[in-house]
């Protein structure tokens, strides 16, 4: 069988590599949507009143997620970036055989399940496509695909618009935290990824997970769903659903940023189910430190309470990290300086 999800064609059972072992399985439990979540409205401005920023503060230390709607990237835009991308997962499959590579060194990749696939005991139910796209180099521009024609022009103006938003966002975080103006500017944001998630319906949900249960160990992240749910938090014991608001953004604080705040954020447990129905495409865009960067517990926030945090250098942090499988808390506690 191929190797890539996206061109399977139907598909009667879950192949034996993607069946997890009973105690990771999600099971039929029916996991209700989070009425909590919060939703933050910002009404297109780029200079967001004190309510919104005193939301965006309160969802960040209380839930390490949250939806923005009314951000200010343009919904059209949005759709034609959600439009490109599925095209791309439904071309044939001897033009996505070009991008195919399990090579975390290549500038855009195209894999099943995760980086790991040879040597993982089974498989997440998923195809992802990963590029740079910051800064905009005709390099890397060059390596993304051509085919859907309008997708480099597109993925490209999209880009540039997340960005502006999400260093908006992290400028809001800035002055929430009480950081010196610009704390985020520079190699905390050098680096840019878009990584393109496109799950096929599976025939029994109850045996598979699309992405495994994990906290996102960069700077932070935003996602557009598409309108088929799937996304899921960990909080307060329990798996609750992230509703997809069309046009809405949703935006996750990654570890880094909980490292930063000394711990005042925090940033949500996710994971993906699938779904028997329907195809589920999203799009996640990354801002990743550069990977020399000095990360520690900002020096205005540790001059009153003991830093949590060492200092770490971000490429240590990134290796602890796929390390030790992702696992989120065993990798803090080999920076912690404090129980
Ligand atoms: O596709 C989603 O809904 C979530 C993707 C995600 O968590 C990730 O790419 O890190
Ligand atoms: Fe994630």
């Amino acid at each position: 069988m191929d190797v890539l999800i996206s061109n399977w064609k139907n598909v009667e059972s879950v192949p034996e590599s993607f069946v997890f072992p009973p105690h990771r399985r999600p099971g039929n439990i029916v996991v209700p949507m989070s009425k909590d979540i919060p939703v933050i409205d910002l009404k297109y401005c780029r200079n967001p009143g004190v309510e919104a920023i005193q939301q965006i503060l309160k969802a960040s230390q209380e839930f390490g997620i949250f939806q923005v709607i009314n951000h200010g990237v343009s919904e059209s835009l949005m759709n034609e970036a959600m439009d490109v991308c599925k095209d791309f997962f439904d071309m044939p499959g001897e033009y996505k055989a070009g991008f195919y590579s399990n090579d975390p060194i290549k500038s855009c990749r195209l894999y099943t399940s995760t980086l790991n696939y040879d040597k993982e005991e089974f498989h997440y139910w998923r195809d992802n496509l990963t590029h740079r796209c910051h800064p905009l180099h005709e390099d890397h521009i060059l390596s993304w695909p051509d085919k859907p024609a309008t997708y480099r022009e597109t993925v490209g103006a999209y880009s540039v618009q997340i960005r502006k938003f999400l260093l908006n966002i992290l400028d809001i975080l800035c002055q929430g935290l009480g950081l010196e103006d610009g704390y985020f500017e520079g190699e905390l944001t050098e680096n840019q990824l878009m990584s393109i998630n496109h799950h096929i319906p599976c025939p029994d949900p109850s045996l598979t997970l699309a992405m495994p249960e994990h906290c996102d160990p960069n700077l932070i992240s935003m996602l557009q769903q598409c309108d088929v749910p799937g996304l899921e938090i960990y909080k307060d014991g329990q798996w609750t659903g992230v509703e997809p608001i069309p046009n809405a953004i949703v935006v996750i604080p990654g570890l880094q940023l909980r490292v930063i705040s000394n711990e005042k954020f925090k940033s949500a447990i996710h994971r993906v189910v699938t779904n028997s129905k329907e195809p589920r495409t999203t799009i996640g865009m990354f801002v990743i430190p550069s990977n020399n960067i000095v990360i520690e517990p900002a020096r205005n926030i540790t001059r009153d309470v003991p830093a949590v945090y060492t200092s770490y250098l971000y490429k240590d942090f990134f290796s602890t990290f796929t390390g030790k499988g992702c696992e989120a808390e065993t990798v803090l506690k080999c920076f912690r300086l404090v129980d």
